[in-house]
């Protein structure tokens, strides 16, 4: 089926008064097929917006949950042509938009032209690269521009106003802001920090904001719903179930009740 992209997502939910739930996961932990019946799993569950990542050797942004993934889905001898056929797969029997998450050097590996057009090949809506600097964006704006790939940029606690004004001018798809200093990974309980960030950015822009970075619970979850994010983004949590389950299909079990219990904590 032909799904719609990011920035339409969240028009219709805006719509229904609704926030997007949007879980991560990275491709080939446990593995690639578990991957497949986990995209799946997320999407039946009410998934608004899937972000897969790439795994990378040298995951500078991600905390250990992750960075184990990672790790045990290159082991594995995952790679980025597997994760395409993979996707040239599943994404057509999707109902909600994959983002796809990858570090700077796979793409310059490929050269960005060729990136971007064998993710549009796969139905692949958006695109996510946390360690690409803003001053070197633009090619990267204009080649997913020219697939029709919504470019997603990231904006921190950190991020000077100026800044953070150049990063969600330039957002396609979604305005990501991290909600806390440092590396992914669940944390006790969300900065409310994030509450006075959220209206900063909704002052300089339109865009829909999602959220993501520590949040692992319910409460979490409803909390930064409350201050006002048009989507939550859960990833270590979900990782950490499927990849470090006694089975993959435990895992997938797993993953679907959490995923149950998170998008039921949302309007
Ligand atoms: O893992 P957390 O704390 O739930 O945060 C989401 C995060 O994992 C996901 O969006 C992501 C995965 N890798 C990243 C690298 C940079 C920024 C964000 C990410």
């Amino acid at each position: 089926m032909e799904t719609v992209g990011l920035s339409e997502t969240f028009t219709r939910l805006k719509k229904q008064g609704k926030v997007a739930f949007i879980p991560y996961i990275t491709a080939g932990d446990p593995d690639l097929s578990t991957t497949a019946e986990a995209l799946k799993v997320l999407d039946s569950c009410g998934s608004d917006i899937i972000e897969l990542g790439v795994p990378y050797s040298d995951p500078l942004a991600d905390g250990p949950v992750i960075q184990a993934a990672a790790t045990r889905s290159l082991a594995k001898g995952t790679n980025f042509d597997a994760i395409i056929s993979m996707l040239k797969e599943v994404v057509p029997q999707l109902s909600c938009p994959i983002a796809l998450f990858t570090y700077y050097n796979p793409i310059l590996k490929r050269g960005t032209e060729r990136f971007m057009s064998t993710i549009r090949d796969t139905g692949v809506h958006g695109l996510v690269v946390p360690d690409v600097p803003l001053e070197e964006t633009e090619t990267l704006r204009m080649e997913a521009k020219n697939n029709g790939i919504e470019l997603v940029l990231l904006t921190t606690p950190t991020t000077p106003t100026n800044r953070m004004k150049a990063i969600v001018d330039a957002a396609e798809g979604f305005v990501y802001l991290v909600s806390s200093v440092g590396v992914t990974g669940a944390r006790a309980s969300v900065s409310d920090k994030v509450q006075a960030l959220l209206q900063e950015i909704k002052e300089a822009t339109t865009k829909p904001v999602a959220v993501g970075f520590g949040i692992s619970k319910p409460e979490h979850v409803k909390q930064v719903a409350g201050w006002g994010a048009d989507g939550v983004i859960v990833g270590s949590a979900m990782v950490k179930l499927l990849g470090e389950a006694e089975s993959p299909q435990e895992g997938l079990k797993e993953l679907e009740n959490f995923t149950r219990s998170l998008k039921s904590a949302l309007p």
